[in-house]
């Protein structure tokens, strides 16, 4: 297993508060990686931080074998980091092909090699038709398909997706819950995946962390984390363990 991403000890605040307290996780190449936890438990923060948008406060991330703590996210970006986010960040003035190229300028300076990725990658994700479409013209599951094809035009070893789910309806989730699986298995990009939806983190993910009050509580294989009590009672409620774990 080929480390990708390494946390050490990284901790965050904001004045008095503490949104990461010493969390330390690794990321091996080609996981499909969630993070869950309760509301302001620290999960974006910490995405921010790794994806070089903050400065931890203190503790080390390293990428690729090199030490990126102080970086900033041009850079990361660069080094092969992407990310989506949760409030939903593409440009609805542009066209859906021209969102994906915005993508592809990180690579290519030629407007014409940007176009022609942008295609393929929009046929890829089946998403061609709506190539000349405005983006804020679309449907609120394609525009989050399309962010998240923009970042895959980015070439990234890593990929960082923030709540891509939220507020799909289940037809919705499972083709988001395929494209992020092509990513992944065809494409071979890492994932690192923050998600409140748990049909998704269940099926997709090799391996989940729990964050709770900005500390790490939990991690390993999904099936294994949910039955843990400490995350029951911090995040998942005994409603949902019935439900999805067999229980009555
Ligand atoms: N830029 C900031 N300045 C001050 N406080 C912040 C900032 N960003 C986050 N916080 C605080 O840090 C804590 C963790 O927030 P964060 O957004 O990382 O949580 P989260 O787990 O992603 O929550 P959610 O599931 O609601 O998105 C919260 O108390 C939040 O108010």
């Amino acid at each position: 297993m080929t480390p990708l991403l390494r946390v050490e000890r990284m901790t965050k605040t904001f004045d008095a508060l503490v949104a990461n307290r010493e969390v330390s996780f690794q990321v091996n190449q080609g996981d499909l990686f969630g993070i869950i936890g309760p509301n302001g438990a620290g999960k974006t923060t910490l995405f921010n931080c790794i994806a070089g948008r903050y400065a931890p406060t203190s503790g080390r991330i390293f990428f690729d074998n090199r030490d990126v703590t102080s970086l900033s996210a041009h850079q990361m970006a660069r080094l092969g980091l992407a990310r989506t986010f949760q409030v939903y960040a593409a440009s609805g003035d542009l066209t859906v092909l021209e969102n994906v190229m915005v993508g592809c300028f990180l690579r290519t300076r030629s407007r014409f090699k940007a176009r022609q990725r942008a295609s393929e990658i929009l046929e890829e994700f089946g998403l061609a038709d709506l190539a000349d479409t405005l983006l804020v013209e679309v449907p609120v599951a394609y525009q989050k398909l399309v962010t998240a094809a923009t970042a895959v035009a980015t070439r990234p070893k890593l990929l960082l997706l923030d709540e891509v789910a939220a507020g799909l309806n289940p037809t919705e989730v499972e083709q988001i819950m395929a494209m992020i699986r092509h990513i992944n298995q065809n494409r071979g990009i890492t994932v690192i995946l923050i998600e409140h939806v748990m049909t998704l983190v269940m099926n997709l993910c090799h391996r989940i962390m729990v964050l709770d009050s900005g500390e790490k509580i939990a991690e390993g294989p999904p099936e294994e984390v949910a039955a843990l009590p400490a995350v029951i009672k911090a995040y998942l409620g005994e409603r949902y363990v019935q439900t999805q774990l067999g229980g009555q």
